[in-house]
């Protein structure tokens, strides 16, 4: 059988997943954010790790080319594909916030909403029966209310700073993020007992019970 495949998101939350297996007891080499390789064939553990986009874990997981990934639960909200989500691996820990300038006015017929979440965005809003205008932006997100082309944005929070230091404020707090470990809804049946052991090895390091450390 072709060896597992785990997809994992690069960036800010590499560092920590690759820092996670090896406590897990996995045998990870030991430059694999310092290279360009994008393929990782872990022999020792029978499965190989791809470097991936963060929006796109959920794609490859649903379609199975990954059998497992790990992405932050703001991508997923975001992707809403059909996978199952296993663990919450407890960091890359953040918020979803509506967050705007302090001084927001109540009276906006419709509020424009600037996020690089816009299906999500859409979602929450539908579900509260409030009609949003969408601006889909692709960073720097707290620019938008402080140049005008939106009232609102909706972002991750994490320390607070980006928002303090452009003089922003959080309207609402949605909901708490994290990184989370998902997998795919074939593989969880064809592949069960492999997939069980990396989620039971992940989850000893995450409850902090691992006998062994
Ligand atoms: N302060 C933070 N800002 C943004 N993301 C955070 C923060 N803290 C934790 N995270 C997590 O890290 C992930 C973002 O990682 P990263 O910044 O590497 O990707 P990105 O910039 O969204 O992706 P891309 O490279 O595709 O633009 C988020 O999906 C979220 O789960
Ligand atoms: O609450 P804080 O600790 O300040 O973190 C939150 C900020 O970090 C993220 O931006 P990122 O650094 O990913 O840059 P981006 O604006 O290019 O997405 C996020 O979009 C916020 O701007």
């Amino acid at each position: 059988m072709d060896n597992l495949c785990i997809a994992m998101a690069k960036g800010r939350l590499a560092k920590e997943a690759v820092k996670l297996f090896r406590q897990a007891g996995y045998d990870l080499p030991e430059n694999m954010l310092k290279s360009r390789k994008l393929i990782f064939e872990i022999e020792s553990e029978k499965f190989e790790i791809i470097l991936v986009k963060p929006a796109d874990v959920p794609i490859y997981v649903e379609y199975g080319t990954a059998d497992l990934g790990i992405v932050g639960k703001d991508t997923l909200l975001e992707e809403n594909r059909d996978l199952y989500e296993v663990l919450d691996l407890e960091y890359g820990v953040c918020e979803f916030a509506l967050a705007g300038l302090p001084d927001r006015k109540d009276t906006l017929l419709e509020r424009k909403v600037a996020t690089k979440y816009p299906d999500f965005t859409r979602r929450y809003f539908r579900s509260k029966g409030e009609p949003v205008e969408i601006i889909k932006l692709n960073g720097s997100i707290e620019l938008a209310p402080l140049t005008g082309l939106a009232d609102t944005i909706l972002d991750i929070v994490e320390t607070g700073r980006t928002l303090k230091e452009n003089g922003l404020v959080i309207y609402e707090s949605i909901r708490d993020l994290s990184a989370r470990l998902v997998v795919n809804k074939v593989s969880m049946k064809t592949r069960q007992d492999e997939i069980a052991a990396i989620i039971e090895a992940l989850d000893e390091v995450v409850s902090g019970d691992d006998s062994n450390a």
